[in-house]
């Protein structure tokens, strides 16, 4: 079948073989350009392996550190006549790549919030890896069901105690207009939390120390978005923002249990990923955001934020803030780039924003999350969905 984009508000419903493959390929090429890491975690587990910041962070843990990975992530296979999520794709492509290089990945696809799945996880961890040393948790879904109560929680990205007035951005039409979002109920703030916390990344590493799967020096990560005074009303001030609080919360539970190094959260800076495309506002803050990194020359996607990790934070000497994260957010916080961001802010129109923003760069790295619009792919070609080029 030909396959083409079906964009539909902000998922796309579709997603190219072929197309997601070469993305998964130039990360890897980014990476070995880098050069390896000497010393790096070996044994590393990834939920939310297979797009976004966890896929980044499989990659590079596999092709700069040398690790073997497990990864865990919730994926729609394809099927004849439909195709597959691109996490699905992204899956296939990096066990491909993995195996090149001599390592032996594993994957599993299924509900990461599930006791099944944590189970399943800890017996393959058993026969393939004894036990790991890393585990990054990057998962960011809409929906969980706590397994021992059966409840289901959804989360909703909403302010908290008053309405919210704030610009936004139609990244269909390009159109720039005021929008009033509704403060969350309390009921809403708690399933965000319930959704987006720490609970569950506290539930797989008291699991996994209970099983005996953690390796002496284990060290686990979570992904977190704190953002500056634009998104602060609709993200670090409001349900999302308290479900991060939460990760905060569960690091300082994990390091009492494992040691004063054993959990960090870490602050990453705004992308265009499936997750964060669904967030109100950080559309038009990231089309305005990736003009002005690209100006000052301080542009990074997921990759190349992930790479600096490795290289730069998981040493002893790290620097931490105030809450003992680790920050990667420094270049977008820096006073060159939000000063100018605020400057460009109140200049927004739909009018000016081709000016002042990027909005095809953004629309572009959109695509190229179900992967539309990569070099080098034929995209008339006639594929079979179910195969993934090796
Ligand atoms: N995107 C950003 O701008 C940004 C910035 C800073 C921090 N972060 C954080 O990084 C983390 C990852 O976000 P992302 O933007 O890379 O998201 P993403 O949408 O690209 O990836 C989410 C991952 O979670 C997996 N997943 C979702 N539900 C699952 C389930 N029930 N079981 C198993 N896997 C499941 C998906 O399959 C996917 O692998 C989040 O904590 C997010 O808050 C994101």
């Amino acid at each position: 079948m030909i396959i083409e984009p079906r964009v539909r508000g902000f998922i796309c419903t579709t997603a190219h073989p072929e197309g997601c493959a070469k993305n998964v390929h130039e990360q890897i090429e980014y990476v070995l350009k880098q050069g390896t890491l000497a010393q790096s975690p070996k044994r590393v587990a990834v939920l939310g392996c297979s797009t976004g910041y966890g896929l980044a962070s499989r990659i590079v843990a596999t092709f700069a550190g040398g690790a073997d990975t497990i990864g865990v992530s919730l994926e729609r296979e394809p099927t004849a006549t439909r195709t597959g999520s691109a996490g699905w794709y992204n899956n296939r492509a990096f066990e491909i790549e993995a195996r090149k290089i001599g390592r032996a990945p594993v994957t599993l696809e299924g509900d990461a919030f599930s006791n099944e799945l944590k189970d399943a996880f800890i017996e393959r961890v058993r026969e393939k890896f004894g036990q790991l040393d890393l585990l990054v948790y990057s998962m960011a879904a809409p929906v969980r069901t706590d397994p021992d109560t059966g409840v289901t929680y959804r989360s909703a990205i909403k302010p908290l105690g008053a309405p919210v007035e704030i610009k936004t951005l139609n990244t269909e039409s390009g159109e720039v207009y005021e929008t009033v979002i509704a403060p969350a109920t309390e009921d809403e703030a708690t399933a965000t939390v319930a959704v987006m916390g720490g609970d569950d990344w506290k539930r797989w590493i008291d699991r996994l120390a209970d099983a005996g799967v953690l390796a002496p020096g284990f060290r686990t990560l979570n992904y977190t978005y704190i953002g500056s005074e634009l998104t602060w009303p609709i993200y670090w001030k409001g349900t999302l923002g308290r479900a991060k609080v939460d990760l905060d919360r569960k690091a300082d539970e994990i390091r009492s249990r494992l040691g004063r190094d054993s959990a960090r959260v870490v602050a990453l800076k705004a992308v265009v990923t499936q997750a964060s495309s669904a967030i109100p506002v950080v559309p038009l803050y990231g089309t305005v955001l990736f003009k002005v990194m690209k100006q000052l020359g301080l542009h990074e996607g997921c990759i190349e934020q992930i790479d600096r990790l490795f290289r730069t934070r998981l040493g002893p000497d790290a620097d931490v803030d105030d809450a003992l994260r680790l920050r990667l957010d420094d270049w977008e916080l820096s006073d060159g780039v939000q000063k100018e961001v605020l400057r460009r802010w109140p200049l927004l129109t739909t009018e000016t924003l081709g000016e002042l923003a990027d909005l095809p760069e953004y629309k572009s790295q959109f695509l190229r999350l179900f992967g539309f619009g990569l070099d080098g792919v034929d995209y008339a070609k006639d594929v079979d969905p179910r195969v993934v080029p090796g």
